[in-house]
């Protein structure tokens, strides 16, 4: 019995070292072909620029030019390129395997964004998303971002965006309440700190009728999910970077670069809103972003053309968010910094907002003649860009002055490079808003600073921006002035990869004797 088992054993034994042997060589095999097709499908467009006669750096496998990113940083990078191509018109780059063409002359710039729009209408965009993500105007394409650009722009008239004001004018009040406070304290303060809050205030107020005090209560819960969005997952991030392809299938894992759960809250928000208003009859009486998007939603059961489906609005509501938040407060608070390390500068725009408002608040008609508040924001827009690049896919195969753009091809514009080049802006280190007065803006090139980018993919919230910053800045103009303190590191140091101070804005708040 024994022995017949063994027997037994030993053959079944064969049999499974067989099998285990084959289950071997046919894995070993796959892990084989699996590579193969991996480095061929890493390496296939890394010969595209060459074939094109476009320079570029070398691409190492797989990374592309990311290294050369991680070296540079993201500002630096564009200066060593934009100066070792100078004698190009277009010079080449990989993100990732993905072939870029980055174009240096600005008579091309102004083509692709205006005259030959429709060939560079749609955004390269890393992370697509889900509805609502995917249906946000940074992110759409073609035609539906054509439906939507048209729907939402009544949104941002001069008319809309005046009744918006009350709710800024009611913010900037309460963050003079505060810096009241810093000022008695005699607190050091960190200026992307207070504008963050401030404009994560405006954002809930003249985007959702909401009131919220972020510096007094950071932990309300709009703000921390507000801000939790605007914070992707890094690897999956970097993952998708590299392989875009990745992305359908982290959706189907339930994975998502953005936090699901504060999307689902901020959706949850705006439909409740939604709900109440439409209940207490409030619709287009609030004077916010939502009651506007609400006045465009398409009737239940109906399909016009024209207006907004309900993920359409959660959609804008999140890129008001997105777009919003980060670029007005870098503005903000850099502008902030350079006045108070440039106390010439800080006296004219005093000097210039005494005269304007005199004691009273600066409000929506009387910001609108604040000439050198505006250069100054200008200026500082140019040394720290919160949109350090634009970008536009080519949807067609298009020839312009002599250069081919085939389709598909991601195009770059480089505007940190034109911010700093001396020919362009001379001495390009130091701040100095004179750079555009009207008769120095009329000498250059109009495409030399582009901050609010240019054509009809333009930013739809620049007038929306612009008047929160000349409102927030003169009100704290009129009554304090910002000086440097003990923290204070300037020049600043940028951080390599956003528009962001190494050593943060650090600064004090005197008192306006006047
Ligand atoms: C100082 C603040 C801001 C700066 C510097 C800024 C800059 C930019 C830039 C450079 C672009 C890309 C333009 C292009 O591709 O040609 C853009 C697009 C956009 N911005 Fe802004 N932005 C600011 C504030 C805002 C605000 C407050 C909103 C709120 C509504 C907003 C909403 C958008 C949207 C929705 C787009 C995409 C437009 C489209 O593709 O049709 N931005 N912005």
């Amino acid at each position: 019995m024994n022995t017949l088992n063994y027997r037994g054993y030993f053959k079944s034994a064969k049999k499974i070292t067989a099998i285990n042997m084959l289950t071997l060589v046919l894995a070993g095999l796959a892990v084989v072909v699996c590579t193969v097709a991996m480095v061929r499908y890493m390496s296939a467009s890394y010969d595209v620029l060459r074939k094109m006669g476009i320079e570029h750096p070398p691409a190492k496998w797989f990374l592309g030019n990311f290294d050369l990113s991680v070296k540079h940083g993201l500002f630096e990078m564009q200066r060593v390129f934009y100066n070792k191509y100078k004698d190009k018109k277009v010079y080449g780059w990989y993100n990732g395997r993905r072939p870029v063409m980055i174009v240096r002359d600005l008579d091309l710039v102004k083509d692709i964004c205006v005259k030959n729009f429709n060939s560079f209408i749609d955004r390269h965009i890393i992370f697509e998303g889900e509805p609502p993500v995917h249906d946000n105007l940074l992110n759409l394409k073609g035609d539906h971002w054509r439906h939507v650009r048209t729907t939402v722009s009544p949104t941002f008239t001069s008319g809309m965006i005046k009744r918006m004001a009350s709710h800024i004018e009611r913010n900037a009040k309460i963050l003079l309440e505060n810096l009241e406070d810093f000022k008695e304290a005699k607190k050091e303060v960190e200026l992307k700190e207070i504008s963050s809050c401030f404009t994560l205030d405006v954002i809930a107020s003249t985007g959702f009728g909401l009131d919220i005090n972020t510096l007094k209560d950071p932990k309300n819960k709009f703000a921390v999910e507000a801000r939790k969005v605007l914070s992707p997952n890094p690897i999956l991030f970097i993952l998708v970077f590299f392989v875009p392809e990745l992305m359908k299938l982290f959706s189907k894992l339930g994975l998502s670069i953005m936090s699901r759960k504060s999307l689902e809250y901020l959706t949850r928000v705006v439909d409740q809103l939604i709900e109440e208003r439409t209940k207490d009859g409030l619709k287009g009486k609030v004077n916010d972003f939502l009651d506007l998007l609400m006045n465009a939603e398409t009737e239940e059961g109906q399909t016009s053309g024209k207006d907004l489906t309900r993920s359409e609005i959660h959609g804008q509501a999140l890129a008001f968010i997105l777009a919003g938040y980060d670029t007005v407060s870098t503005v903000m608070s850099f502008t902030l910094f350079f006045l108070a390390m440039n106390p010439e500068c800080c006296q004219k725009a005093q000097a210039e907002v005494d005269a304007k408002c005199g004691k009273e608040f600066p409000d929506y008609d009387k910001v609108q003649s604040l000439a050198y508040l505006d250069m100054c924001l200008n200026e500082a827009m140019r040394l720290v860009p919160p949109g350090i690049l634009i970008n536009r896919v080519c949807v067609q195969d298009t020839d312009i002055q002599g250069v081919h753009f085939p389709k598909d091809m991601i195009v770059i514009i480089p505007v940190y490079a034109f911010y700093t080049d001396p020919d362009i802006f001379p001495e390009p280190e130091t701040f100095d808003p004179e750079r555009f007065s009207p008769e120095n803006k009329s000498a250059r090139h109009p495409y030399a600073h582009l901050p609010f980018g240019q054509g009809p993919r333009k930013c739809i919230g620049m007038r929306l921006a612009l008047l929160e910053l000349k409102i927030v800045m003169a009100a704290i103009l009129q009554r304090f002035t910002p000086v440097p303190c003990s923290r204070s590191v300037y020049p600043i140091k940028l951080s390599k990869m956003q528009p962001k101070a190494q050593d943060d804005l650090w600064v004090k708040f005197q008192s306006r004797k006047t």
